[in-house]
């Protein structure tokens, strides 16, 4: 029998337990067949969290996310929340968290089906080919740095400041060139680099750092270009490295080519195996509590903790082969349909994925 592996569950707000409760189904068949064992436990979190213990990250969950072995996470926020003070926000508690957990890396592969290029607003000769992953910086610059509010000769002035040094910026750019010398050995790093300060260090570094993987074709790609060439030649990408906020923006844009933001899976890491996996996709509240969120990109997000974290990849691959084949049957939730009137719900998804899932 193989170890007893912990999870950390925090299913969060709005879809947030709607998906992961299809995931948690997911582990639970992987075990019957693949005899993996997994305990898991549930902590509150995000907008949830305030409501029930008046902080969106409590003491006792990042205890339990510390003392596991890979946590699960859901989506946080929701309009309930959106006018408490900053401490209050549930955002707080998911930039915490990451910043708690040293979670510096986050790993968002855009891997376009092919029976899905239909759902997708590219054309599919544009989309051929395509299958990149972005990795985000997660815990450094403008979301983490410091911010105020002050009289200014304008009236009310606000304040972000970002922030890079050089080791943040080595660390996560190494983890790029390792990814990439494991895939097509390609690799843009996307700055603004023609008018941000921090993001010319981030060139530097990135070029010091360079010469260590002569196997690797760099670019470097500004951030305004290379939202027009994901749409435009989004195969010639393999592996973007790039900051906090580009890395935000340039996912949901990646998710596109996908056909939904609800396929997009994430793994937040930092030195050692220990992840963070979720969904890319918020908590959704336009459609929270209807049962039509699709829970493929939390499902897709078990793989990457067994590839990651757990080295099951055989159970990973399950997982993916699974995914494809219930897609490839025809089987759509409504963000990935194009007739809409036979979409499924988020159960009928989960269910049908359970029952492709196979030892080969
Ligand atoms: N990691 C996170 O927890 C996370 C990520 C992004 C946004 N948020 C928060 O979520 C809340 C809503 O944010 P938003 O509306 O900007 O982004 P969102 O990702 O929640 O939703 C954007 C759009 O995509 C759709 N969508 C998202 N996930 C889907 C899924 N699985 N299936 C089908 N459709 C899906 C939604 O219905 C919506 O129309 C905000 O409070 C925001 O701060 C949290
Ligand atoms: C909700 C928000 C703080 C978060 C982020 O910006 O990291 C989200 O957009 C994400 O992509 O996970
Ligand atoms: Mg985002």
């Amino acid at each position: 029998m193989s170890e007893v592996k912990k999870i950390a569950v925090v299913a969060g707000d709005g879809i947030g337990p709607e998906v992961v409760g299809e995931a948690l189904k997911v582990l639970k068949k992987v075990e019957e067949l693949f005899g993996y064992q997994f305990e898991t436990e549930h902590g509150l979190f995000g907008g949830i969290a305030i409501d029930e213990k008046g902080t969106p990250l409590p003491q006792e969950t990042l205890d339990l996310c510390k003392n596991a072995d890979a946590v699960l996470l859901g989506a946080v926020g929701g309009p309930k929340w959106d006018n408490n003070s900053k401490e209050l926000r549930p955002e707080t508690g998911l930039l915490g968290i990451r910043k708690a957990l040293g979670l510096f890396s986050n790993i968002r592969p855009a891997t376009v089906f092919d029976c899905l290029k239909e759902a997708s607003t590219l054309k599919p000769e544009v989309l051929e080919g395509t299958d990149l992953i972005v990795v985000r910086e997660l815990t450094g610059g403008i979301y983490f740095g410091e911010k105020f509010r002050r009289e200014g000769a304008g009236g009310e002035e606000a304040v972000d400041t970002c922030v890079y040094n050089v080791q943040e910026i080595e660390r996560i750019v190494r983890q790029a060139f390792d990814i990439a010398m494991t895939r097509s050995k390609r690799l843009a790093s996307v700055d603004k680099a023609n008018v941000l300060e921090t993001s010319r260090l981030w060139r530097e570094v990135v070029n010091r750092i360079a010469p260590e993987y002569p196997e690797v074709e760099l670019e470097h790609v500004l951030v305004d270009n290379c939202a027009m060439q994901l749409l435009r030649r989004p195969s010639s990408f393999d592996v973007i490295v790039t900051e906090n906020m580009f890395g935000d923006i340039l996912s949901d844009e990646a998710a596109m080519l996908t056909g939904s933001i609800g396929m997009l899976s994430s793994a937040s890491l930092g030195e050692g195996s220990f992840g963070l996996y979720e969904p890319v996709h918020g908590s959704a509240p336009d459609i929270a509590g209807q049962g039509i969120s699709n829970p493929i990109a939390t499902i897709l997000s078990v793989a990457l903790m067994f590839r990651l974290t757990f080295g099951y990849h055989d159970a990973a691959q399950a997982i993916e082969d699974a995914v494809k084949e219930v897609l490839d049957a025809g089987h759509r939730t409504g963000d990935i349909a194009v007739d809409k009137s036979k979409a499924i719900g988020t159960t009928a998804m989960g269910d049908l994925i359970i029952a492709a899932l196979k030892k080969s």
